[in-house]
């Protein structure tokens, strides 16, 4: 047997050693070709890549760099991010492997994987349907946004001296989404509604706070540093946060959407069962609604007005338009077709606005897209506000020109890289809702008031930036409110 080891491989061996590796030679490299990961900056210790953490370098300087699809470290974890229409819509339309949300400490945390924005699989499904066949209907939605339009030009119109403009319209287009949630409007200084409203924009400011957002990729142990606990009781102090409390929604019991699941919960003990119509579902569903639906339109209007105090020209042909098409009767949604300036406007607000900047999810399997490797649950930033700036998509990208949306002749046209509101599987479930708001309060609005820099401001010192974390609004600033009935300064 030693003498049979120690002998000389015959020739058909070594041949047929030497064919193995020829093999291995011209597989594996193409083997690791399929999983070359994406590209991505040089990253430091503990840092990651954080300290290039600047929506412009992200931008420009990263895309330019590494192309449409790169990779990112938050800290420890590693994120890809794919920028640019065409990827994202590769990616959110073409390929089914996006569109589960990434995995978060915070929100498993806060216990706020229930409902909708937050949730994934079946029980996501079942909710996100339930929640749009809750916000269909055009008509009855056309006549609440018309009747909460009056009221704030109302409550405008009435006050004297500085008032709060953004307060104002976060609470019109909060009772938007009351009249569904809770049945009903509530007066603007109503206290219970004031504590709500306030509520809802202090916790979606803290969810998307830098702070706490990069703090969940280093460990989930730092969730109980003494100064998140803090943060964290904001949401769950159960007295004071109506829309999260269960027994507060109890007690507005006009709430339609419970007042519709009780009715489902008879249909379950009728036979027809449904699983994912448990309590935490249906009350996570009423906070997303509340909370996805408000922050995003209200920053949205108020980012509107002060384009058009930026830009008066604009804002004169707007006004034209709308007293020539409509005369002094309300807008109606109908209306629109004949609107295409204003149309056009509204559109450009948003892609200059871009509230919501990214979406993050994961990939739910191992993929290969473009040329690269995503292991399964890797996850993936959708920069969205990448697509509304695309230098390859808009002529002018940079610049507010409502023209991106109208044709030579003038009339409205679409545009493929417009995606605000995502695209795919998980676009926005209120997007119907949050157009026909923006098109009614907006018009409504420039109907009744002139917007102008404050005294003492000229045009070009309005500041334009936009903040925040999920969602971004434009800094604190004042306008003038000017109307057939005084001038008033907002804020
Ligand atoms: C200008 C206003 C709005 C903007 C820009 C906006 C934008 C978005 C975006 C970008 C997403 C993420 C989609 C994704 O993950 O790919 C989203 C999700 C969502 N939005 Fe909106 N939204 C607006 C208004 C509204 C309104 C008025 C409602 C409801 C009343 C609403 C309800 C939701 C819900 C429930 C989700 C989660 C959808 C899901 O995960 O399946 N949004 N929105």
């Amino acid at each position: 047997m030693e003498t049979h080891f120690l002998q000389f491989p015959s020739i058909s061996t070594l041949l047929g050693l030497v064919g193995i590796l020829l093999a291995l030679f011209i597989i594996l490299p193409g083997f690791n070709r399929q999983r070359k990961e994406p590209p991505g900056p040089r990253r430091l210790f503990l840092f990651g890549n954080l300290l290039q953490l600047n929506p412009k370098s992200l931008e420009s300087t990263l895309r330019d760099k590494h192309g449409p699809v790169f990779t990112f470290h938050f800290g420890p974890q590693k994120v890809v991010v794919l920028a640019g229409c065409k990827m994202i819509k590769q990616a959110l339309i073409n390929r089914n492997a996006f569109s589960v949300k990434a995995k978060s400490a915070i929100i498993e945390d806060l216990k706020l994987n229930h409902g909708i924005a937050f949730a994934n699989g079946e029980s996501w499904k079942e909710m996100r349907s339930f929640a749009m066949s809750s916000l269909k209907g055009k008509e009855k939605w056309e006549e609440k946004i018309i009747e909460e339009s009056q009221y704030l030009i109302d409550v405008m119109q009435e006050k004297d001296g500085n008032q709060s403009l953004a307060c104002w319209i976060f609470h019109a287009v909060c009772n938007v989404i009351s009249s569904l949630v809770y049945g009903k409007r509530f007066e603007y200084d109503d206290p219970v509604y004031k504590s709500m409203v306030a509520r809802t924009t202090r916790n979606t400011y803290l969810m998307g706070s830098t702070s706490i957002q990069v703090m969940q990729f280093y460990s989930r142990n730092l969730l109980w540093a003494p100064k998140y606990r803090t943060k964290q009781k904001l949401f769950t102090d159960k007295n004071k946060v109506p829309v999260h409390n269960t027994q507060h929604v109890r007690l507005i019991s006009k709430c339609i959407l419970l007042t519709d699941n009780i009715i489902l919960i008879a249909l379950k003990a009728s036979g027809t069962t449904n699983s994912h119509y448990h309590e935490d579902n249906l009350l996570l569903t009423v906070v997303n609604l509340f909370t996805a639906g408000t922050d995003t339109t209200s920053s949205t209007l108020r980012y509107a007005l002060l384009l058009m105090a930026k830009y008066p020209k604009i804002q004169d042909r707007v006004q034209g338009e709308l007293s020539r098409v409509v005369g002094g009767r309300q807008v109606r949604l109908q209306d629109r077709k004949n609107l295409p300036y204003t149309d056009a406007v509204i559109h450009e607000i948003q892609r200059m606005a871009s509230t919501v900047p990214s979406v993050l999810r994961c990939a739910s399997r191992d993929v290969t897209f473009q040329e690269y490797f995503i292991k399964k649950g890797t996850p993936v930033l959708v920069w969205l506000s990448s697509a509304l700036e695309d230098e390859d998509e808009w002529e002018q990208p940079h610049t507010f020109n409502p023209a991106h949306f109208l044709d030579k002749d003038g009339n409205f046209r679409k545009r493929e890289a417009f995606l605000p509101f995502s695209a795919g599987a998980r676009v926005c479930a209120g997007e119907s809702l949050a157009r026909m708001e923006l098109l009614l309060f907006f018009t409504s609005l420039l109907q009744h008031f002139r917007f102008t820099p404050p005294p003492g401001v000229s045009k070009d010192e309005l500041d334009l930036t936009q903040v925040g974390g999920f969602t971004q609004s434009p800094l604190p600033h004042e306008l003038c409110a000017i109307s057939s009935q005084g001038e008033t300064l907002v804020n």
